[in-house]
């Protein structure tokens, strides 16, 4: 494996829908299994890892929105979803040995440890992998905003954003399989082309704090590993 890796520090947006496999709800041991197994390989490399993961294989504030209930309520839900997911994620790296904290915006002291800026760097130095749960502890945002955020808090080079596509499409190719691919962009073009594979929010923070984003497919093993190594497939944003 490449001791000299792209980047030194990194936030891997993990897809909360990925981990639901083939299941359609909740989480698939192995699939989550599996995702450590590629963070710990980045891990080995030296390259620092925080981890930002998704709610929607559980639950999305918009789901109790559309049926008529309070968004904040629902949002407060897909937050919570986010914690059960990391607790997951972080019982599968340490099955590995790979050293991992869970920090919550949310504070849930009995569960873990509540985030702070200060704790985050502190694991981080120590070598551990940071697990961010509880999106941005705000309702109306998304564990994208989340991302971007924690990104920039931890002084991440490159935000990885592993998700169920290999990259940006002019459309979303689940839905448009005439939809073509980018292999690089700008933040800029991203946002006036409507591209929406990640929310306005999280790609504007991503450009003000001059953080690349790179789009990827969470089910490609080893995916994210051989990005850092130089090669694989993804999308990559940059300020220019
Ligand atoms: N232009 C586009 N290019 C690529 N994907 C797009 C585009 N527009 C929409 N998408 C869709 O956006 C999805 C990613 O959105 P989203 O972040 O909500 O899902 P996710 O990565 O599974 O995260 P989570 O489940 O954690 O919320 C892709 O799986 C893809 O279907
Ligand atoms: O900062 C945040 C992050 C998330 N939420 C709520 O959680 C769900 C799940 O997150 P996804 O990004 O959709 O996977 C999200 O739909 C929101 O309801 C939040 O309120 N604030």
């Amino acid at each position: 494996m490449s001791q000299n890796p792209k980047y030194k520090r990194v936030l891997l947006k993990a897809s909360g829908e990925a981990l639901m496999g083939e299941q359609g709800f909740g989480i698939d041991v192995a699939v989550a299994d599996r995702i450590a197994s590629d963070i710990a390989k980045v891990r080995t490399m030296g390259v620092d890892v925080g981890v930002v993961v998704g709610g929607g294989n559980i639950f999305r504030g918009v789901a109790v929105a559309s049926k008529g209930g309070d968004r904040v309520t629902g949002d407060h839900m897909g937050m919570l979803a986010t914690v059960i997911n990391a607790l997951a994620l972080a019982t599968s790296l340490r099955k590995l040995g790979i050293e991992t904290e869970v920090l919550s915006a949310i504070a849930m002291p009995e569960i873990c440890q509540s985030f702070s800026q200060r704790a985050a760097l502190h694991h981080l130095d120590k070598g551990r992998v940071v697990i961010f749960a509880g999106g941005t502890g705000n309702p109306f945002f998304t564990t994208d905003s989340a991302a971007a955020l924690r990104a920039a808090e931890m002084g991440a080079e490159a935000i990885f954003k592993g998700t169920q596509v290999d990259g940006i499409y002019s459309d979303d190719p689940k839905t448009n399989p005439e939809a073509s691919r980018y292999d690089t962009l700008t933040h800029d073009e991203v946002l006036d082309k409507g591209l929406a594979v990640m929310d306005v929010a999280a790609v504007a923070l991503a450009r003000e704090n001059a953080i690349p984003i790179i789009v990827f497919s969470i089910h490609e093993e080893g995916g994210f590993a051989a990005i850092l190594n130089g090669g694989g497939r993804a999308t990559v944003v940059t300020d220019s």
